[in-house]
């Protein structure tokens, strides 16, 4: 097991203790158009507590813009979005912590000014009373949470194989322990459902393989959407696979089922950027499995 799926020290109340996760992302008919143009129409897809959602398509085929409706980022034309039974209307990404949803998206997107554990201080605010700017400008109230903040992001480090760097500013590190940081980040709020964007673009494939046990790893205590287009990675760690193609839902199921579906293989093959390479993996994918 690499650095990436350690297991995070556990010691009595650690954020992050194993819980039962209970809560269900449900996205029912959601459509979206830009200016006109129908970028997704009627799609459906439910996280189930618990499990890895897979996003999947060829280019174009609206992952990122469903992804970003479940950030709060697209308001969709149509549709619902019902999180923890309740329906999230005019969701905002200020709202997702609160939720108990963290993100990462394309790209790492970490402060460049702040040090590795800041940037991770920063995603833990949600457990913070007092909250993290607070702890910056050093006001007495913030003391504790300051602590606390520190630690829980010392963890998430360490879970993410990335304590060394603490002290470090992203801009000197290699992308990939960016990216690491930026999971960090997400992880430390302990939220309910991880949303991630394309986490494994710029890896290598051992590099993606840890980041694959550690996705399954965080299922014990939160379910994940992934959109990738590793499709090795997708089909060992998913649970589900929804997989859209201009705009449309084509196919859901398991790995396997999706794999079996022609008409995922036809949408692959008619994708003009990566062709063989897609096919292939969706080909190959399962026998990773
Ligand atoms: N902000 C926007 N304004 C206009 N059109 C957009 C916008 N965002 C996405 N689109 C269009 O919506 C469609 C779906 O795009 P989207 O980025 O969601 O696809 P994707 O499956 O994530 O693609 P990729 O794998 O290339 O990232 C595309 O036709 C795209 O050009």
């Amino acid at each position: 097991m690499g650095p990436l799926a350690q297991p995070p020290p556990h010691s009595g109340s650690q954020p992050s203790q194993e819980r039962t996760p209970t809560a269900r992302l449900e996205m029912t008919g959601i459509s979206v158009s830009f200016g006109g143009v129908a970028a997704l129409s009627d799609v459906s897809l439910t996280v189930e507590p618990g499990q890895v959602h897979g996003l999947i398509g060829p280019n174009g085929a609206g992952k990122t813009t469903l992804f970003n409706v479940a950030c709060g980022l697209v308001r969709p034309s149509a549709g619902r979005i019902v999180w923890r039974d309740q329906e999230l209307r005019r969701l905002k990404p200020s709202q997702l912590s609160g939720l108990g949803i963290s993100r990462t998206l394309q790209g790492v997107g970490l402060f460049a000014g702040l040090t590795v554990l800041e940037n991770v201080m920063i995603g833990a605010h949600r457990h913070a009373k007092a909250g993290f700017f607070s702890a910056l400008l050093a006001l007495p109230t913030a003391d504790k949470d300051d602590r606390l903040l520190r630690e829980r992001a010392q963890q998430a480090l360490v879970e993410l194989g990335a304590e060394s760097y603490a002290d470090r500013y992203p801009g000197s590190l290699p992308y990939p322990v960016q990216k690491r940081v930026a999971l960090a980040r997400a992880l430390v709020a302990e939220p309910d459902l991880l949303l991630l964007d394309e986490p494994a673009s710029g890896l290598s494939e051992d590099e993606m393989h840890e980041l694959g046990e550690l996705i399954r790893a965080v299922t014990t205590r939160m379910s994940v959407l992934l959109v990738e287009h590793h499709m090795d990675l997708v089909m060992r760690v998913c649970d589900r696979i929804t997989v859209l193609d201009s705009g449309q839902q084509i196919a859901a199921g398991t790995p396997a089922e999706v794999q079996a579906n022609p008409a995922v293989t036809e949408a692959y093959l008619g994708d003009d950027v990566d062709v063989e390479a897609d096919a292939a993996e969706l080909a190959s994918g399962g026998s990773n499995a």
